[in-house]
Order: C-alpha cells, then structure tokens, then sequence
C-alpha cells in the first residue's frame, strides 16, 4: 500500500488557553502576582499579563494527507509561529510522505538554524512534528504511544501545579507545586511571605504529599539557597526553575548548596538536545522538564529523555496535556507526570488546553489511562474561534 503524503500545512492562531495557557481571563491564580524576572520593576509584579506573557497565544498546525485525513498539534507562538509554518516549514513537509517524520524534523532544524535554535522557530518546529505523529496515528489508526513502541506502564501518576495544593491532595493527586510569588526585590518580607505560604500548605496536606517551587525563572543563586535552605523544614521536594536558563554554572552551584535530599529541577524553557546537553553534563538538574510542545517535539523529546537517561536523570516533561501524555507512557525514566489546574482557583480538574480540545483526558483520582484513540486521540473544539493569518 502507498503511504499517503501531505498535501497542505495550515497555521491557525486562537486566543484563551489552548498550548499557550498562561492567555486565560483576569482573576486566574496564574496571573496572581506570580514571582517572575519582571518582578524587579514594580509595575509588573501583580501580573505577568502586563508584561506580555500571553502576548503570543496558541498556535495550531494541521497537516492534511492526500487521503484527506487530517492531524494537528499546538504549540506557543501565535501570529509570528503561523508565519513560521506557513511560509517556511511548510515547504518541506508539503508532498512528503506521511511517515517522513525524521526527515521533516532535520530539514526544519537545518534550515531555521540562522535565526532558529530555541524559542518561538523550535516551538514551530515542535507543533509540526506533533501534527505530524497525530497524522501519522490517524492513518495507521493507533494512538501515538503506540508508535513510540507502546506503554511500559498502565496509567499515567500525577502532581498538580497550582495555588491549591491542599485541594490537589483531595483529589488525589501525589505532590503539589506552588507558584512562588515574591522574589528578590520583594526582600525579607516577601521571603517571609513565601515561607509562610509553603508553612501553611505543609500544614493542610499529609506527610506523604510533596510540596515543590516553581520558581519561573525568578531567582539569583544568593536568594534560591535561602529560600531552598529555609524550605528543608517543610520537607520541600524540589526547587524548580530558580534562576535564569541560560545561567547553566548557576544552577549547577545551586545543586551544590541545597539541602541533601532537596532536587534542584529545570528545562521548561530549554530547547532541543543541545540545551539539554548543557544541562546534563553541566550537572545542573535532579530532575529535567522539557515541554514537547516547545522543546522540539516528539522526535527530539525522544532524544531528550534517552540522553537523560544515560545520566540518570528522570524526565518529567513540562504541562502540555495529551502530547506529554503519551510520551510518557513510554518511557520508565518518566515516572510521573504534570498536572496544571487550570481551573482559575486551582480548586477543580478542568483539561489543561480547556477549551480548545475535545475529548481531552484528564487525571481522576490523580491517575489517568491514555484512551487509545488513534492519533493523540483529541479534536479540536469547533466553538474556539481559529484565524489563519497567512497563507502560501
Ligand atoms: C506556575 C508557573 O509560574 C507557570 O505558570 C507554570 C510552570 O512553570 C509549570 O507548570 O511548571
Ligand atoms: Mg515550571
């Protein structure tokens, strides 16, 4: 049997949630003066929206296969990723076979490399070679983590992120993060403020239940070992993205100066195998956290998490829903996974890319088993409104 081949690639941007999660309304615990590398301007420490978190919003990508079937993924990078898609990318998937997927993934490297690398082009990147698996899962009707050589466990295990972590327990999920809210320019009341909320948290769950910091980025390396060191007494499981991801040498003196026990966790915003190189043989991470909608998709998360492997370091990958989903199923150095509650009081379970996909599973009881729809098994939601801003 001929293996079908793409026939169009087309970009869509929409607005509220969706891969870029952080575009919700106001009042949501995301926006809630969360701690940031903006923080030390004043203005911009009661939201992240004034700085422009959510300036880019979602970006979908169909690929349509000359039979007619249809995949798509999503990704972070709004009108300038449709641009990316459509006028370049698009070239080298356009007429390829529906099962070229390694092919497609080097020439959209090779050829983005000038400007490319990290950021908005490999998030491109990354939403196609989704696409490209959900297409590929489609045709051969079986869910991708069949395709990536089946699961090695039967559900997935998950912790929450959020601002209610006593709620999460109820829920039943294993651990909670917080959002740290105050950093460095907030002082020593701030730093106070932090560790009584983390005080208070550690009161209202058991001792089985883990408590983390995501730290987004936040953070010098004087402020993270305070914060780390004073954290020990809540029992704190990991400190995440403390510092800036480019300070490689920071995070591994970080390693270093935490309490024996505590991780030290990083990779969300890193991109493809060379960043994550830096990380692993830096020494900067117990544990790495890329977001295949972001990192450089399937193909390199696949690559990602086997170098990891080799350093033993487990891979948690970052939120993003189904497309984490099924990679880690897989994969035994994923061992558990991200939950973000979206919910805007992070009180209930609502799916995580809400509302832009239908049938998009989520975690009961704080354990999920991936349906084995065909493809990453979701639909898009025909009430979200998609604008395709370029065409080629
Ligand atoms: C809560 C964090 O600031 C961010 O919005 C999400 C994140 O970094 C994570 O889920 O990890
Ligand atoms: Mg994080």
């Amino acid at each position: 049997m001929a293996m079908p081949k793409v026939r169009e690639v087309r970009a869509y941007v929409v607005r509220g949630g969706g891969a870029d999660y952080h575009d919700q309304a106001e009042q949501h615990w995301i926006d809630d003066h969360v701690a940031t590398p903006m923080a030390y301007y004043p203005d911009y420490r009661d939201s992240r929206q004034k700085f422009g978190l959510n300036v880019l919003g979602t970006l979908v990508v169909e690929v349509e296969a000359d039979d007619g079937t249809v995949g798509f993924a999503t990704t972070t990078a709004g009108e300038p990723g449709a641009y990316i898609v459509e006028k370049h990318l698009a070239r080298f998937v356009e007429g390829a076979p529906v099962t070229s997927i390694e092919k497609i993934w080097d020439q959209m490297y090779a050829s983005t490399l000038y400007y490319g690398r990290k950021g908005i082009a490999v998030n491109c990147i990354s939403a196609v070679d989704l696409a490209m698996y959900d297409l590929l899962g489609k045709i051969r009707q079986e869910p991708v983590y069949a395709l990536l050589g089946g699961p090695v466990r039967d559900e997935l295990v998950f912790y929450a992120t959020g601002a209610r972590p006593d709620i999460a327990e109820k829920l039943g999920f294993v651990g909670g993060k917080l959002p740290l809210q105050h950093g460095p320019a907030e002082g020593p009341e701030g730093l106070r403020a932090n560790l009584d909320k983390l005080a208070s948290m550690r009161e209202r769950v058991s001792e089985d239940f883990f408590l983390s910091w995501d730290c987004w980025m936040s953070l010098d390396l004087d402020y993270a070992t305070r914060l780390a060191q004073r954290s020990a007494e809540f029992g704190l499981r990991w400190i995440e993205e403390a510092l800036p991801p480019d300070d490689y040498w920071g995070y591994a003196e970080l390693r270093r100066r935490v309490p024996t026990g505590m991780w030290v966790t990083t990779g969300e915003h890193e991109w493809t195998r060379f960043g994550f190189r830096l990380l692993l043989e830096m020494g900067c991470a117990d544990m790495i956290q890329p977001d295949v909608n972001w990192c450089g998709g399937i193909t390199e998360l696949a690559r990602i998490s086997a170098l990891a492997d080799a350093h033993g370091v487990p891979v948690i990958p970052h939120g993003s829903s189904v497309y984490s989903y099924h990679f880690v199923l897989t994969r035994r150095n994923s061992p558990f996974s991200e939950f973000l509650m979206m919910h805007p009081q992070a009180t209930e379970v609502v799916p995580m890319f809400h509302p832009l996909l239908l049938d998009e599973p989520v975690p009961v009881g704080g354990r999920l088993r991936v349906p084995e729809t065909p493809g990453f098994g979701v639909r898009l939601n025909p009430e979200c409104a998609l604008h395709r801003p370029y065409t080629h």
